[in-house]
């Protein structure tokens, strides 16, 4: 559906010269689900904007739905919905005018633009809405309004910059929860942009990370985790022989971290083996007589991925 080859961009204004997208190569299969995930800044939506045919990319070629994106853009955005940052929507218009007049403007009949406005008020829970101004909707329904306008002319692909940005986790889930009845109920290829880690981990079945333009990483969120961060479990013994707990566990578990702790010692495993080798853990203690007081696991996240690729954390950039 989608095929890149050392996409690029570079802005040049004045003096600066912003290398915002530098040569990515990526491929999107039909109906797959992909996010962007990267830091404010790292190209995503510039990356977006050309795969969508609005900005010309400086080097590099990009095929979308079958044509070039620079040769051919008409047909390229005919067969894409594109749901930007903020929102496009006439402010004072109706929701259901909004809606007829994107149809239009994708040269529907006034019969099918009419069924589909319907359809997807209905879909997407904005039918009880449909007389209000745009300007009067809260956040989430915009949002809402937003996804239709972007799907009135079925298109094969849809494209979402920061889809769920500013809402509060309550609208996230239930644009989620529409996104993904709406892929399922029009098989589309999704491709999204989002700086939300828990989101890309838990709704998109492929990650690409991106970062100063360039991609980092690519695979689906558990096999990143798996091979760029380990899990974490950390144990209370009640010893303070450190070399009789180091002997006690299990061979080739990860890096060990002990330190000192009331009760004894705390200790600290790194493991590419998984959380659930816990039990396995503590019973391996428990054999060499060495009781557990307290014990955790942690499963890697995707911040675990981001730091350890390029040493910053994600998930305190986004808040900065
Ligand atoms: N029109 C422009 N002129 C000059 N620089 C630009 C322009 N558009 C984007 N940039 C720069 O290109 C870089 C990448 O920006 P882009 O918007 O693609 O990042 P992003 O990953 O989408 O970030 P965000 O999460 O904040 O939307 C940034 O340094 C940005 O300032």
């Amino acid at each position: 559906m989608i095929r890149a080859r050392g996409l690029t961009k570079t802005f040049s204004r004045r003096k600066e010269t912003v290398e915002a997208v530098k040569g990515i190569d990526v491929d999107v299969a039909e109906g797959e689900l992909v996010a962007f995930l990267g830091p404010n800044g790292a190209g995503k939506s510039t990356t977006l904007r050309m795969l969508t045919s609005l900005l010309e990319p400086t080097a590099g070629e990009a095929t979308v739905a079958g044509y070039d994106v620079v040769t051919h853009p008409a047909q390229v955005r005919a067969r894409l919905g594109f749901i930007g940052q903020g929102n496009g929507g006439g402010f004072s218009y109706k929701v259901v005018d909004e809606l007829h007049n994107q149809g239009r403007f994708y040269g529907l009949t006034p019969q099918v633009y009419k069924e589909r406005a319907a359809d997807l008020m209905a879909a997407l829970e904005l039918g009880s809405l449909e007389k209000r101004s745009v300007q009067s909707l809260s956040g989430g329904q915009r949002r809402r309004l937003d996804v239709a306008l972007g799907l009135m002319n079925h298109p094969p692909l849809l494209f979402l910059d920061e889809p769920t940005t500013g809402l509060d986790p309550h609208s996230r889930a239930n644009l989620w929860g529409h996104i993904t009845a709406m892929r399922e109920r029009y098989g589309m290829t999704v491709v999204l942009t989002t700086h939300y880690l828990d989101e890309a981990d838990s709704m998109a079945e492929r990650v690409v990370v991106i970062d100063h333009g360039e991609i980092i990483a690519d695979a689906a969120p558990h096999a990143l985790k798996r091979r760029y961060a380990d899990d974490t479990l950390t144990l209370v013994v009640a010893t303070d022989d450190g070399a009789a707990v180091r002997a006690a566990l299990p061979d080739g578990l990860g890096d060990v971290d002990l330190t000192a702790h009331d009760a004894g010692l705390q200790v600290r495993v790194g493991t590419a083996q998984g959380a659930d080798t816990l039990p396995a853990v503590i019973e391996a203690l428990r054999v060499a007589g060495i009781p557990t007081t307290s014990a955790s696991a942690r499963q890697a996240s995707l911040d675990d991925v981001f730091l350890n690729l390029t040493g910053r954390s994600l998930r305190e950039e986004a808040a900065a």
